[in-house]
C-alpha cells in the first residue's frame, strides 16, 4: 500500500479464494464451495481469478469440526514453521500445505483476499469478520456489502485483541475476511442462511470487480463491534457447566447486554446476572462448537472505524 495525497493505493486483488470447510460440520459454505468447483460462473468477475477451495476435506468427510485440532486456529508461526513429519497432527500438516498454496502467510506472494465461509448455531445473522482495524481495503468492502444489502443488516465483527486473536486459515492471505451466517445447526443446511451468504459473497465480489476496473472508493466510516472478553459459563470443580444461557440472552446476539441483566439460569432455576461495566454487545451466543473453549459468549464493544479513500495503484 502506498500513499498518494490522502487516497491509498492497493494493487489489484487479481488472487482470490473462497474457503469452505474450514470446520467440516458447517454446510453451508461447504455446499456452495463444492457446487463452485463444479461450476464457477457465479463467482468470475473480470480480472479476478477466483479460487473456491475445501480446506479440510477429512473433516468434512466425518463432518465433523476436525480431526486432530481445530484448523482455524493452527495457522501459527510455530505450527507454519515446524519441521513437516508424519507425527504432526492433520490439520497442521493441511495448514503448511494451505500456507503454501494461498501464502506464504505474510508474504508478497500471498493471496490478495480470502473469504472464509463459516456457519453458526448463535443467532448472529449474516457477520463479518475483519481482523484488522487498519485494513482499509476490508474496511471499504464492508462499508460497501453493508450497504448493498440494505435494509438487511449485515454486523463486523472486530477480532483484533491482544489475548483472544487466533490464528485462522483465512489469515495468509493480504486481505482475511470471515463471513459467518447462523443460526444453523451443525451438519444441517438451512436455505435462509445459504441464501444470505451466498449474497454478500456476491457483494464481495462485485467489489472487487469495481476496484480492479479502477474506481475511487471515497473515504467513509464502518460501524463494527470489538472483541472484548470472553464469558464461560459457571461450571463446577470437574469442569461440568451447572448453567444454561439464560432465556432473555438467548437469540440475543448484538443486543445490548448491561449490568444486572440476566446473563446465565442455573439448573435450580435461580439467575446470574452480567456483573461487568458499561454496555456490552454479547455476541456467539450458545455457539455448540465453544462449549469445548470454555466460552458460552463474546462481549464486544461498539465502534465506529474510518476508512480512508482508496483506489487501484
Ligand atoms: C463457530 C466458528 O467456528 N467460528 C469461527 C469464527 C472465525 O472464523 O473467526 C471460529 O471460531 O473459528
Ligand atoms: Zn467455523
Amino acid at each position: 500500500m502506498t500513499s498518494i495525497s490522502n487516497v491509498s493505493c492497493f494493487n489489484e486483488a487479481r488472487r482470490v479464494a473462497i474457503f469452505g470447510g474450514t470446520h467440516g460440520n458447517e454446510m453451508s459454505g461447504i455446499t456452495l464451495v463444492n457446487l463452485w468447483i463444479k461450476n464457477g460462473k457465479e463467482i468470475q468477475r473480470k480480472g479476478v481469478e477466483t479460487k473456491p477451495f475445501i480446506t479440510n476435506p477429512r473433516a468434512v468427510e466425518k463432518c465433523t469440526r476436525y480431526v486432530d485440532t481445530d484448523l482455524n486456529r493452527a495457522f501459527t508461526t510455530e505450527n507454519l514453521s515446524a519441521p513437516s513429519g508424519d507425527d504432526l497432527p492433520y490439520e497442521v500438516k493441511r495448514a503448511q500445505q494451505i500456507n503454501e498454496i494461498f501464502g506464504p502467510k505474510g508474504s508478497p506472494d500471498a493471496y490478495d483476499v480470502i473469504f472464509d465461509l463459516h456457519n453458526t448455531t448463535s443467532n448472529m445473522g449474516c457477520t463479518l469478520i475483519l481482523e484488522s482495524s487498519k485494513d482499509h481495503f476490508n474496511l471499504q468492502m464492508m462499508h460497501y456489502i453493508k450497504k448493498a444489502i440494505a435494509p438487511d443488516s449485515c454486523p463486523v465483527l472486530l477480532t483484533e485483541h491482544p489475548l483472544l486473536k487466533y490464528s485462522t486459515s483465512r489469515s495468509v492471505a493480504k486481505h482475511p475476511i470471515g463471513l459467518e451466517v447462523g443460526p444453523q445447526p451443525q451438519g444441517v443446511l438451512r436455505s435462509n442462511i445459504f441464501e444470505s451468504m451466498r449474497v454478500v459473497l456476491k457483494h464481495a465480489l462485485d467489489f472487487i470487480e469495481l476496484f480492479n476496473e479502477g474506481l475511487e472508493f471515497p473515504p467513509c466510516s464502518v460501524d463494527v463491534f470489538r472483541v472484548w472478553d470472553k464469558m464461560d459459563y459457571p461450571r463446577d470443580t470437574n469442569g461440568n457447566i451447572i448453567a444454561m444461557v439464560h432465556p432473555n440472552l438467548q437469540d440475543c446476539d448484538w443486543e445490548p447486554l448491561n449490568p444486572g441483566d440476566p446473563m446465565f439460569q442455573m439448573f435450580d432455576g435461580t439467575t446470574v446476572r452480567y456483573e461487568g461495566v458499561g454496555t456490552v454487545y454479547p455476541t456467539f451466543i450458545n455457539e455448540a462448537a465453544y462449549y469445548e473453549k470454555q466460552q458460552a459468549f463474546v462481549t464486544t464493544r461498539r465502534e465506529t472505524l474510518v476508512a480512508g479513500a482508496i483506489k487501484k495503484a
